[in-house]
């Protein structure tokens, strides 16, 4: 158990054949002009990372997290040494282990397509990793010895000869399998698994060896819903268990949310913002991480700021408390983005403090049920991102017909501001006292 420090971590891949070199331009919350300028470029190279800074405590379950092709898995596979680093340094503890190959860095990791051998058995499987740190075991004993290890085995205690280390192995297979539940599994062959069996044992694997650090590249992706949320469970259980720091990377944020105690949130190869899953919920700091985070995601309005009144090109008009009109101060006169979360919104009456919303689709199911709207009376041109749409969430028990025109209102300390130009959250200055405490 150790923690992980990434520091300056970047990855450039030449350009595949046929592809075109596209860098990264938007500016983030974590990133400054000045590290941009220092982030080695080549004109031929794509930079895939750019300047990772990120500490993992021992023992933390950090979730990794963003969208397809931002970076999570060559950032995984840097730490686990299956890709070289353009630039930065590693630390597992206080062993930098830049130049280790990935045998020495005592770090095991889960892949989502499980990555067993095919030939060898559950037992084996797990056991393979044990018998190779042991030395002279597994991989170097010939076939027969290999087939005599595997016939002791199964051999009556007292008839049984095994070696010292075999027994050493044999005590922690079966340690794994029972903490896993797949002691029925160990004779079995993976084809003669199901997926969330297979996934199971590819975990014993990682287990078995007790490394410092667990690396989880997608490991549920392959199971269906209802494996996945039972799964999930059995992970977050074990690494409390076991104390393990571990890396999880994902792109379910529901995931993302529920196993973390940590949250690191990636994207275009650039850390947005790293925290606790309800402080990410509640104080994103960009629009990106707003959008990511949340499901359906935040809506975004654009509006404009005249204190102490929020106006959009409709008739709307809403008062702003103070603890708004001091942070928003160097906006008056100027456009903002707002954003309100689907749950945030609740169904009002007719009033100018309200958004007027047309109802385009409906959906019940059963215990939750949201609505598809489109905002009434307002065109918003700002930015093309804007949908001019608002996902709202309603009671089920509600029942809104497609086409009706509603009134929907919001609590000022429930809603978020962002500047339109930074794409940064622009935060009270006083904290907002009936925001939920985070964990
Ligand atoms: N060997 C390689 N050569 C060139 N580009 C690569 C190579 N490996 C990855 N990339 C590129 O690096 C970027 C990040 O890939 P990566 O697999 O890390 O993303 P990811 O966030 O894990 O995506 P996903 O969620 O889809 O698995 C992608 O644009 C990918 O095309």
């Amino acid at each position: 158990m150790a923690q992980v420090v990434l520091e300056n971590v970047y990855k450039s891949f030449p350009p595949r054949k046929g592809e075109s070199v596209a860098l990264p331009t938007q500016l983030t919350s974590t990133s400054d002009k000045s590290e941009e300028a220092t982030t080695p470029k080549s004109a031929d190279s794509v930079n895939v990372l750019r300047r990772i800074n990120l500490t993992v405590a021992d023992g933390e379950f950090m979730v990794l997290v963003g969208p397809s092709g931002c970076g999570k898995s060559t950032l995984l596979r840097l730490i686990a040494g299956l890709e070289v680093m353009t630039g930065g340094n590693i630390w597992v503890g206080d062993r930098l282990i830049n130049n280790l190959p990935p045998k020495e860095r005592d770090i095991a990791m889960v892949f989502q397509n499980y990555a067993l051998y095919p030939h060898m058995t559950v037992y084996d499987n797990i056991a393979f990793g044990l018998r190779r740190r042991s030395g002279g075991g597994g991989e170097n004993l010939s076939f027969a010895e290999n087939l005599l290890v595997g016939v002791t085995r199964n051999l009556p205690k007292g008839l049984r000869y095994i070696s010292e280390k075999e027994r050493a192995v044999h005590e922690q297979v079966r340690y794994v399998a029972q903490l896993l539940q797949i002691e029925a599994l160990l004779n079995r062959l993976p084809k003669q698994l199901s997926g969330g069996q297979r996934q199971r044992v590819a975990l014993g694997r990682a287990i078995a060896r007790n490394p410092q650090v667990f690396l989880m590249d997608e490991p549920l992706s392959n199971l269906d819903a209802k494996l996945r949320a039972e799964t999930r469970a059995q992970i977050v259980k074990l690494q409390r268990q076991l104390g393990t720091t571990t890396i999880y990377v994902t792109h379910d944020q529901t995931e993302a949310m529920t196993m973390g105690d940590r949250i690191a949130i990636l994207n275009q190869g650039q850390l947005q913002q790293v925290d606790r899953p309800l402080e990410l919920y509640n104080r994103p700091a960009n629009l990106f991480v707003a959008e990511f985070i949340g499901s359906p995601p935040m809506n975004f309005i654009p509006v404009e700021f005249h204190a102490p009144l929020l106006i959009t090109n409709g008739d709307f008009r809403f008062t702003l408390p103070d603890f708004w009109g001091s942070a928003l101060q160097k906006y008056d006169g100027r456009k903002l983005i707002l954003g309100i979360r689907p749950e945030h919104l609740t169904l009002s009456v007719p009033a100018t403090k309200n958004l007027p919303v047309q109802v385009e689709l409906a959906e019940n199911l059963g215990n939750d049920s949201f609505l598809a709207t489109k905002l009434v009376g307002t065109s918003f041109q700002q930015a093309g991102t804007f949908k001019n749409s608002l996902q709202v969430r309603v009671p089920p028990e509600r029942f809104i017909s497609v086409g009706e025109q509603i009134w929907l209102s919001f609590a000022p300390e429930k809603i978020h501001f962002f500047d339109p130009e930074t794409e940064l959250a622009i935060f009270p200055k006083s904290s907002i006292p009936s925001l939920p405490l985070t964990k």
